[in-house]
């Protein structure tokens, strides 16, 4: 897409945990359709930087504005029923409920308990679809607990956008997956921006950032060090020195 819709902005957010300062004034647009790639060493300031943007993490300063509405003020439940959708490190699934039951938590923003409501025939069509969409309608009756690292992430990522996200944030998606599950892992990526969704993904694994990224933001110290498209941040010598190595 040539005009690019800026859908979310994080302006100027400051985060001081007492005397630290973990991240100090970074902002970041995110725009429909693009994937946008957060990366930095240990301690940059990441983690507390998305934290704050899906609403973990109480700021200092800045604000944090979807679409022209400043949701700054807002939990991370009342951003997630506006249509900020997030993955987290240690996953999210629940174990002992079946795929099409994660997803049908995801459509209920998880406020209800899944037994109940899913006899409901409309929540488990909706449910049906969302893992039709995303190619996993083979595993709807496989438990969250048997589900491989892979399919766990991706029906993760289809519960996260169960509810039509506008924007779908991820931490760390790549972690303990395979090269093969990897590449999976970005084609869905890939599908999902070009739905029309703005992606966020923090990330170890630079070469994963590196494919399915198109900017990424590098961090260090709680700042940005630099921004730019992933063939720029490659070869960029201040990048490869405090992080690439
Ligand atoms: N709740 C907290 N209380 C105090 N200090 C914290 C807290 N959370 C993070 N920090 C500190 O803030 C700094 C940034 O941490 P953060 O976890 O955001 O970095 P990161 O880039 O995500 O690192 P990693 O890649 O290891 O996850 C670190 O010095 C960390 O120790």
């Amino acid at each position: 897409m040539s005009e690019q819709q800026v859908v979310l902005r994080a302006e100027d957010i400051v985060v001081q945990f007492g005397g630290l300062t973990a991240v100090a004034d970074v902002s970041i647009e995110l725009s429909a359709g693009r994937v946008t790639g957060l990366m930095g060493p240990n301690g940059a300031g990441k983690t507390t930087f998305f934290n704050a943007v899906s609403g973990h993490q109480e700021l200092t300063s800045g604000r944090v504005v979807l679409g022209d509405r400043d949701v700054t003020r807002l939990s991370a439940h009342g951003r997630a029923r506006l249509g900020i959708a997030r993955t987290f490190q240690l996953g999210g699934l629940v174990d002992d409920l079946t795929a099409i039951e994660n997803i049908a938590l995801g459509l209920d923003h998880g406020s209800r308990m899944s037994g109940r409501f899913l006899r409901r025939r409309d929540t488990r069509r909706r449910a049906a679809e969302v893992l039709e969409r995303f190619d996993l309608l083979s595993v709807a009756s496989q438990m969250g607990s048997d589900l491989g690292a892979g399919l766990r992430r991706r029906v993760e990522v289809a519960r996260a956008m169960a509810a039509d996200a506008k924007v779908l944030m991820l931490d760390e998606p790549a972690a303990g997956l395979t090269v093969a599950e990897r590449a999976e892992l970005a084609a869905v990526l890939g599908d999902v921006a070009a739905g029309g969704t703005a992606v966020l993904v923090t990330e170890h694994a630079s070469d994963f950032l590196f494919s399915v990224s198109d900017e990424i933001v590098v961090m260090n110290f709680g700042r940005e060090l630099r921004r730019g498209t992933p063939e720029q941040i490659k070869s960029d010598k201040d990048v490869v020195a405090a992080y690439l190595g």
